[in-house]
């Protein structure tokens, strides 16, 4: 029967004691009005600093911190594994569900995601990988372009705005076979901007129930409507060019995938994972070319060394096939070095299964949200030696630096590990090798960087304030010498 409005406040003064002094998650410590509510965490979300005040609650609290009322942040190296491992038995939390699944690789449903996932798989398997590497080249050369004008201006540029228009670029062209060209305008696109705005509401991290209610305002989802409808159209569009036989974009060969008739079912699959394409490959790849310039800034001597492993590599006419430099270990080491360091997309919850999991010995009970944080783990004397230094060498030459590997796992493991990693990668080592082979980069001598990282924003990805740095031509720099100006 349904609770009249005089029996309300003996329901919720029940529900308060029941969360307070009766719930299973009770023996953990973490801050009083967290128990009551779940919108203690939006409440703390809402700066967009997550990231600064999960590592405050590790220190305060520890490794196991209560952030809700079922809800339980383990920042444990173990707790990887046991909430996310191939063995796991951790599902996906509910707020998947309002990520548009049903539909796509962000499914809940077990069996439908690794329906998806297989067809994701054939879009980013080796030969497929091949044919992208051109077209990833072409718009690093635009990169190159806009940087080498600068340089030859001596002028600064914002790095955060122009990755972010190569991320875009490489995205669209790989994933949707479009040209939105915003590397050679040098201008926004309108549809990038909306899903901006709305990956940053989704940072405040409302309960579920509470997304899911306005959504179904009007108002507030109308703007979710106009980007879905972006993403509609894009796929309309590959699908009419299909019929002539295009298929050279990860959307074409999901498209090819369910054959020449689709059913609703279908195109509810590929218009989801169209908007996966866009949300998942794009920030978060721009997030890491950024952070990686601004280390590679702040630390010349890296910046040298990468180019004494890389220059050997280069072919007779400067550039570099994704194959010869894949294992390069410095390169890789920088691009571990800055996930490591800035992981994107840092919060993933899962739900633990009926009967619990165990982390490190202690006991996690049925049915409740788990969120790990690799922002915290990548900051923690218990993973790290010199956890806070920028010192790619731990990961090749000074192993002794990393105490538990089971801590690093910015792609995730196990069963929903990033399935765009071998693109990432291939991205980061041709755009990194290209530009830190051809310019040296600087901060300019008006300007030191600093309030750069602490003004960084945490929004699911990361948000990134101006980044004004210097790119001075390698063949110029005996010649000239010292820095430029803002
Ligand atoms: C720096 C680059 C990237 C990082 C750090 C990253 C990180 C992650 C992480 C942590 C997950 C796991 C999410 C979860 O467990 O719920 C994930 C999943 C995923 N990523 Fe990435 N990602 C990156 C780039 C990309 C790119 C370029 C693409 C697309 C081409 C992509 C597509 C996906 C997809 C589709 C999933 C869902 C996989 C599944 O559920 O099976 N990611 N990514």
């Amino acid at each position: 029967m349904d609770a009249t409005v005089p029996e309300l406040p003996s329901l919720y003064s029940s529900l308060l004691i029941y969360r307070l002094v009766y719930h299973p998650l009770n023996r953990f410590p973490g801050p009083v009005s967290a128990r009551i509510s779940d919108l203690w965490l939006s409440l703390q979300a809402k700066d967009f600093d997550w990231h600064k005040k999960s590592l405050a609650l590790y220190y305060k609290y520890g490794p196991f911190v209560r952030i809700g009322s079922s809800t339980l942040l383990i920042m444990h190296p173990q707790g990887v594994p046991a909430m996310y491992g191939p063995q796991s038995k951790c599902r996906r939390a509910e707020l998947y569900t309002t990520f548009g699944a049903p539909y796509g690789i962000l499914s809940p449903d077990p069996a439908m995601h690794r329906e998806r996932r297989r067809i994701w798989s054939l879009a980013l398997r080796d030969s497929a990988l091949r044919g992208y590497e051109a077209r990833i080249r072409s718009y690093t050369k635009t990169f190159i372009d806009v940087l080498s004008n600068a340089a030859e201006q001596k002028r600064s540029l914002d790095v955060a705005k122009w990755c972010t228009y190569l991320a875009w670029d490489v995205m669209g062209d790989i994933g949707l076979d479009q040209d939105f060209s915003l590397l050679r305008t040098g201008e926004e696109h309108w549809a990038f901007t909306l899903l901006a705005g709305w990956t940053k509401a989704m940072g405040i991290r409302l309960p579920p129930w509470l997304v899911t209610l306005l959504k179904s305002i009007p108002a507030s989802g109308r703007a979710a409507q106009k980007f879905d409808n972006f993403c509609n159209a894009q796929l309309d569009a590959i699908m009419a060019s299909e019929k002539s036989g295009a298929k050279s974009s990860m959307l074409g060969i999901m498209i090819s995938h369910a054959g020449p008739h689709p059913s609703q079912d279908d195109l509810l699959h590929l218009q989801s994972d169209c908007r996966s394409i866009i949300f998942a490959g794009s920030d978060t790849s721009a997030s890491t070319l950024t952070f990686v310039f601004y280390y590679l800034a702040k630390h010349p001597e890296q910046a040298a060394k990468l180019r004494q492993e890389l220059l050997p590599l280069a072919g007779p006419d400067g550039c570099f096939a994704h194959q010869n430099i894949q294992n390069a270990n410095h390169l890789n080491a920088v691009i571990h070095e800055t996930l490591r360091l800035h992981p994107p997309g840092s919060v993933i919850p899962r739900q633990t299964p009926p009967e619990g999991i165990e982390v490190d010995g202690t006991f996690v009970p049925g049915n409740m949200t788990v969120i790990g944080s690799q922002y915290v783990l990548g900051r923690s004397e218990e993973v790290y030696d010199r956890p806070l230094e920028f010192l790619p060498e731990r990961w090749h030459s000074k192993p002794d630096l990393i105490k538990d590997r089971a801590g690093y796992a910015p792609f995730n493991i196990g069963t929903h590990y990033c399935v765009g990693r071998p693109l990432a990668l291939m991205v980061f080592r041709l755009v990194i090798a290209h530009c830190i082979t051809q310019f040296d980069v600087q901060i300019p001598l008006s300007y030191d960087g600093t309030g750069f990282l602490d003004n960084v924003q945490e929004a699911h990805t990361w948000r990134l304030p101006n980044l004004q740095l210097c790119f001075r031509s390698c063949m110029t720099l005996g010649d000239v010498g010292g820095q430029c100006e803002q």
